[in-house]
Formats: structure tokens, sequence, C-alpha cells
């Protein structure tokens, strides 16, 4: 089944040739090998081949120069890139320029084998668009920032390992893509990856999300069920908003790490855990330490690997590339294709991304679907800007919770504070901030009723109409 697939192989290692040779050839390929570079662009040009196997380093040319030119000239030839310089990147300079695969030397040949199978088996990509990014179509994560590049070789290193990685970074700087990548190009790529956000599931239920329940451990638990700790077995489980973890789970999870074994919710048998963890936060979790809300022990088995993403601000020369990936991502969805000219790229630059990358895909997808023309200008990005701009606007962003929102005000405060007269009784002065917004918003809310505030509060009523004396807070009688 095999016969008809010619695979090109070019290696300056002549025992590296052979043993590729016969390995295919007993697969039912037919092999061409070649030690030059030159030669196998030779073939390629002639259009042969079905599929290329490369070294990095060979004496007359890079192998990794050559995939951009073998891309342009035959879009659908894959090419598998192999190298002895482990380090990632030349996996990401190889994922960047459109190759299949890489491969890291030494490396298995069932390995070698189940890769060649997958690139000769895999749907053909869409034609690149002229104008359109043809090199970047494929690849993981987008931006040459020196912050990205420092990203890429965190990546890099990590992938011949299982170390536990922690992704910080304001919300839409790309911790999910990341930890995909990380997964994508790690040991553990062909295991599943299994998600789980711990700010998405009702407290009551994550530990039985995580590790699984027998049937009866609790109301509603009918038939066992598998946690994600099983669901990800071989592979990689990235636990989202790790900050949001209530302390019983996070009890347990840190057991299971330095036991690494589990037990389902009403099981009494340990199942070994086979995962590589990867966890992500916008939460300052240090701080979460300090305030009791996060275990400290727990923190550092997790965060054996850190990586900060930063925001999109702090690596504002990455806006215009992310632009055009996400317009030919809209492209690629069915909106029309479009472009943007110099004036549009320029306000772009000039927005602070409070929504980071999440918020340019969001526009960019806005620009597609909205405006008629097919050459954006810096007005309609204007407008557009203008238009979310309440939502931007770090006073009033939804993202924000009140925790960051309050942080923000204080160290301001403080920062004000500093050359002016010395600070005193802060934290009375702070609280009575927060106080009197709460308490004329429960009031505001029970029409004046005291007594149906104080109950919302959970405050006696006495203290309650304490507070607003002392507050010097406006009575208002309620109307009805
Ligand atoms: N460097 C990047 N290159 C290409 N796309 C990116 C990049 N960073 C982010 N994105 C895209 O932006 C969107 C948001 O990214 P992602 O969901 O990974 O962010 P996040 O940090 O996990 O956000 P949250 O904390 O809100 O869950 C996704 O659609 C992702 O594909």
């Amino acid at each position: 089944m095999n016969e008809s697939r010619t695979i090109l192989v070019a290696d300056d290692d002549r025992a590296i040739r052979t043993v590729l040779s016969q390995a295919l050839a007993r697969a039912g390929y037919t092999v061409r090998a070649t030690s030059s570079a030159s030669t196998l662009w030779r073939w390629v040009e002639e259009g042969t081949g079905d599929l290329v196997i490369t070294d990095v380093v060979m004496p007359d040319e890079n192998g990794l120069d050559l995939v951009p030119r073998i891309k342009r000239i035959r879009p659908d030839l894959r090419v598998i890139v192999m190298s002895a310089q482990s380090t990632f990147v030349t996996a990401v300079k190889a994922a960047q320029r459109g190759a299949f695969e890489y491969l890291p030397k030494p490396f298995d040949l069932k390995e070698l084998l189940a890769v060649v199978a997958r690139a000769l088996s895999a749907p053909a990509s869409p034609v690149a668009q002229e104008g359109g990014e043809a090199e970047g179509e494929r690849l993981p994560l987008i931006g040459r920032s020196p912050a990205m590049q420092e990203i890429y070789r965190t990546v890099a290193r990590l992938t011949t390992t299982d170390l536990t990685v922690m992704i910080t970074g304001e919300s839409g700087t790309g911790k999910e893509l990341v930890s995909r990548a990380l997964h994508d190009y790690g040991r553990r790529r062909s295991g599943p990856f299994v998600a789980i956000n711990m700010a998405a599931i009702p407290r009551e239920l994550i530990e039985s999300e995580l590790f699984g329940h027998e049937r009866g451990a609790f109301t509603g638990a009918l038939a066992r069920g598998v946690g994600r700790f099983e669901q990800a077995a071989g592979g990689t489980l990235f636990l989202d908003e790790i900050g949001d973890m209530p302390p019983e789970a996070q009890t347990r999870l840190l057991r299971v790490l330095q036991e690494g074994e589990f037990t389902t919710v009403g099981g009494r048998n340990p199942i070994k855990a086979n995962v590589r963890i990867i966890a992500a936060t916008h939460r300052d979790l240090r701080q979460a330490i300090r305030q009791g809300l996060f275990r400290e022990d727990l923190f550092y088995r997790l965060n054996v690997v850190p990586i900060r993403l930063p925001p999109l601000r702090e690596r504002a020369e990455d806006i215009p590339l992310l632009a055009r990936h996400f317009l030919d991502r809209a492209r690629a969805s069915g909106l029309p294709a479009k472009q943007l000219d110099q004036s549009a790229m320029d306000r772009l630059r000039q927005h602070s991304w409070p929504g980071n990358a999440r918020e340019l895909e969001n526009l960019m997808r806005r620009l597609a679907a909205l405006y008629p023309q097919e050459v954006i200008g810096g007005d309609s990005v204007h407008a557009e800007l203008a238009e979310a701009e309440p939502l931007a606007d770090p006073e009033t962003r939804t993202s924000e919770t009140l925790e960051q929102a309050v942080e923000r005000h204080l160290t301001t405060f403080v920062a004000a504070q500093k050359d002016g007269l010395p600070v005193r009784d802060l934290y009375e002065r702070v609280l009575s901030e927060v106080e009197r917004p709460l308490l004329r918003l429960a009031l505001a809310a029970t029409r004046g009723n005291q007594i149906k505030a104080a109950a919302m509060l959970g405050l006696n009523r006495n203290t309650l109409r304490k507070k607003i004396r002392e507050l010097d807070l406006p009575v208002v009688r309620g109307l009805s």
C-alpha cells in the first residue's frame, strides 16, 4: 500500500541515511537519499517525492532554510525536520517555516514511522492566499518580539521533559494556547490534552471532576464517573484558573503530586497518576498565598517551571503580525478577506489592549464582518476601538475582579502618598472606602429598608445603623 509513496531523505550522516532508508523500505516506501541540500532541492523542483525528511545541518545549506522554499513551490509537500540540536528554537523555527513535524535526534524509528504515516495521510492544507501569511498558517504561536522569543525558548526546552509548568498572564494573553503548544510539541503529544477550568465548575464538584467518583459517592452520583486525571492518562492535564481552586481540592491535588497516585471520590484503591500538569492563572498567586487562599506547598509543586506571558501592550511590535494572523483566521472561518493599511496598523499600536490577544482577535473579526471595503483604514479601526472603549477602559473592564480593581486603586493611592504626608490609619481608611459604597448599594437595592439591607449584608441591624451613622450615609426612606 505504501509502494507508490516516495520519500526524499537528506542527511549528511551516512549511518542515519542507511538506517532510515532501511526502515522506510521495510515499511514499503520508496526511498531516495542524499547527503546534500542541493540534491534534495533538485528532486523537489523536479516534482518527485511525496514527503521530505531532512536534517538541519548539512554541508551546503541549512535544512531549515529549505523548508519555506519547498513550501513555496510545492505547498502540499510535507517536510519532516530532524535535528541533533534539540533546542526547541529549532523546533519552533521548523514549525514557523512550515515543517510538518520536528524530530529531535536521536529518535525512535517507530516514532519516525508513525510521523511519516501521519504526514502522508493528513489532509492537504488550504492553498495559501496571495499576500497572506502562508507560513504563519500553521504556527501555534504568533509574535517575533523578544518577549515571545523567550517564551519559545522556554517552551522549546520543555519539549523533552514532563516538568510541571505554571503559566501566568493577564486574561487573553494566550495561556491556553501555550499550554497546547507545550503538549503538541512535547513528549506526550500522542496522548490526550485535557483542560479543566477551576473557575467554571461549581466548587463542590471540582474534586469529582478532577479525580472521578464512585457510584453513590454523593447524592446524584448514579454511576461511576471518570475524572480528568484518568481521561488525561498518558497526556497533559491543563488546570486553568488554578488560583480559583477550593482549599480541599488543593489539598487533594497536593497529595497526588507528592504521591503520584490518586483515589476517586468515594473510592479506596489508589490509581497511578500518569499526567503532565500545566497550570495557569491570571491571579497573583503569591498574594493569594499571603491571604491564605492558596497553599504555599502546592504553589511550589506547581511552579516548577514558571512561564509569564507578557501583556500585548508590552510587545506592541507583535500587533501587526497578530492582526494579520487573526484576519487570516477570520477568512478561514468564512468571513471576507481583509487587509489593514498603515494608518490602521498605527492605530492598533496606540491601543492599550486590556483584553490582550483575545481583544485583538475579536476586533479583527468585527472588522472583517462589518466593513465592506477590502482595505481597512485607521478611521475604521478608530471607530471600532472607540465603540468598545467603555469596556476597554480599565475602570470598567469586565474581566477585572473586585480584588484586582481594589489593588489597582490602592497601588495608585499608596504611590501618591510616597512623597507627601506619611499615611496614617491606612487600614481603617481603606475599609471605610469599601464600606461606604457597599452599604450605599445595599440600601439602594432595598430602597432604604435597613432591615432588608442588614439581612442582605449579613449584618446585625444595630451594627448597620451604627455604621450608617459613622459613615454619615444619607438615610433615604423607601418609596414603597
Ligand atoms: N501568540 C499568539 N498567537 C496567536 N494567537 C494567540 C496568541 N496569543 C493568544 N492568541 C489567541 O487569543 C485568544 C486568547 O488566547 P487564550 O485563550 O490562550 O488566552 P488565555 O490567557 O488562556 O485567556 P484566559 O485567561 O481569559 O482564559 C485565543 O483565540 C488564542 O488563539
